[in-house]
């Protein structure tokens, strides 16, 4: 069996504002499963993810994808940020989807029937191809969170980061959204990084947890 690959933080030091959220910090994580970042609030998870996403910039250190500097990365990686603008609240969910969807393909323009296609696609792989049509403004949080994962998928990405994908949510949604994520972990090998207060969900499916305390990641799994 081939190695899973490995999320490297070698050296670390990250900080926002005044607050440190790593110092000097060392990790080799497998990106296999469900990882989960852990943390009290404002210890700084969200930032560590953008910071995996290349959108926030080390002090100092590095943070490798399978060896590869996070903007290199992106291409790999699907985002699903907390919550939404405002402004994106009016645009019907398969819009919303096809917006992620390169507009070329070998140099052609696509059409927006395929782009369609396409967001149906990722729409019924997170069960909301029935709400296509709606605006997300109109969609419950649950709802909503499955058009953002779709959205997160439009790239096919090999990996997931997924902040506070319950956030809001109620116990039945929360588990539809387990249920989900564990679907996209097998039908598409895909392995997800994200952060959750919400850990009754996630019992027994989270392959990693990985502890944020005093600017330090310890793994607990
Ligand atoms: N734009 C900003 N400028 C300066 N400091 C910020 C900014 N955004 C966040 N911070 C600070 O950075 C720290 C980390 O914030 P972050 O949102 O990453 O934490 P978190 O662990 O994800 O929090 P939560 O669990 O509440 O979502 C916090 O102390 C926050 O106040």
């Amino acid at each position: 069996m081939s190695m899973p690959e490995v999320l490297s933080f070698q050296s670390v030091s990250l900080y926002r504002g005044n607050k440190v959220i790593l110092k000097d910090t060392s990790l080799d994580l497998p990106l296999s499963g469900i990882i989960l970042l852990s943390g009290e609030n404002g210890a700084g998870k969200s930032t560590i993810l953008r910071a995996c996403l290349g959108l926030t910039s080390l002090q100092k250190g590095n943070i490798l994808f399978a060896g590869n500097n996070p903007k290199d990365s992106r291409k790999s990686v699907g985002y699903m940020p907390q919550s939404l603008n405002d402004d994106a609240l009016m645009i019907p969910a398969i819009n919303h989807v096809a917006s992620g969807i390169d507009g070329t393909k070998w140099g052609f323009p696509i059409n927006f029937k395929s782009k369609r296609k396409k967001a149906e696609h990722f729409l019924h792989m997170t069960n909301s191809l029935g709400f296509a049509k709606r605006p997300l403004g109109f969609l419950s949080g649950g709802e909503r969170q499955r058009v953002g994962l779709a959205l997160a998928l439009t790239g096919e990405p090999k990996w997931l980061i997924l902040d506070e994908p319950f956030s809001g949510l109620d116990h039945k949604s929360q588990d539809e959204i387990v249920l989900l994520l564990l679907k996209l972990v097998k039908k598409l090998s895909l392995s997800i990084l994200m952060t959750s207060h919400e850990t009754r969900s996630l019992d027994g499916i989270v392959d990693h947890v990985v502890e944020l305390e005093k600017g330090q990641l310890h793994v607990r799994i």
